[in-house]
């Protein structure tokens, strides 16, 4: 579902800035984008998710063109609805899980995610008037995930959702990353810095270099 070929550019070519060609076309609907520490993954994502522009080339996602160099179309990043989840949860710690999950919801229009069962999907029901503070990293990043699936995206991106948790919080939270692959239709993209710990979620792992 992804078609994806792209110059991504960060910073300036005279202060050897990074530069790359990548490509990738998969029809899984759950892609995992694996690769060492500054090999452009989360440029990938950014240039999906329309935060940062390629310098040249084309993203379609699902069918549907989100930049053409070329052709002159660059959806702008909230025209895009793109659900994105950091490594770490990026709540709002004045907020409780209930106005974290309010936050940015989307109302009218298409609401394929229902409060309820995104809060029962997550199982995160018991921590709604919960200040985020003291949650948990993994029942932070099972909030996050909420958030993003109640801004109802079109697209969901992950961006290495485990990787600041231990190895307990991590075995926690992988399920909930399965069900939201399999109770969903959205198509994932996910980055991880190791190919392994995405083999759980998808055999579709591009390794960028
Ligand atoms: N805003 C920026 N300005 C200049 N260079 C940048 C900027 N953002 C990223 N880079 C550089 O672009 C390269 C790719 O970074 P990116 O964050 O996409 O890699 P990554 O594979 O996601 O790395 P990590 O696994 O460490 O998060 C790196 O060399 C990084 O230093």
């Amino acid at each position: 579902m992804l078609a994806l070929d792209i110059v991504i550019e960060r910073g300036t070519r005279t202060a050897g800035g990074f530069r790359r060609h990548v490509r990738i076309a998969d029809d899984a609907r759950v892609i995992a984008l694996a690769g060492h520490s500054g090999a452009g993954k989360t440029s990938v994502l950014h240039a999906i998710a329309g935060l940062i522009r390629p310098r040249e080339g084309r993203i379609e996602v699902d069918g549907r063109c989100l930049f053409d160099a070329a052709a002159g179309i660059d959806v702008p990043a909230h025209a895009r609805h793109v659900g994105y989840v950091f490594q770490d949860a990026r709540l709002f710690p004045h907020l409780t899980v209930r106005g974290n999950l309010r936050y940015g919801r989307r109302t009218g229009g298409s609401t394929a995610f229902a409060f309820d069962d995104v809060v029962a999907l997550l199982g995160i029901g018991a921590l709604l008037r919960r200040r985020t503070a003291n949650l948990s990293g993994g029942e932070a990043q099972r909030v996050a995930l909420g958030r993003a699936l109640l801004s109802q995206p079109r697209i969901l991106l992950l961006d290495e959702p485990l990787s600041n948790l231990d190895q307990a919080r991590r075995e926690e939270l992988i399920p909930y990353l399965q069900r939201v692959r399999d109770e969903t239709s959205l198509p994932i993209i996910y980055v991880s810095h190791s190919a392994d710990e995405v083999e759980r979620l998808t055999r579709a792992v591009h390794t960028l270099d």
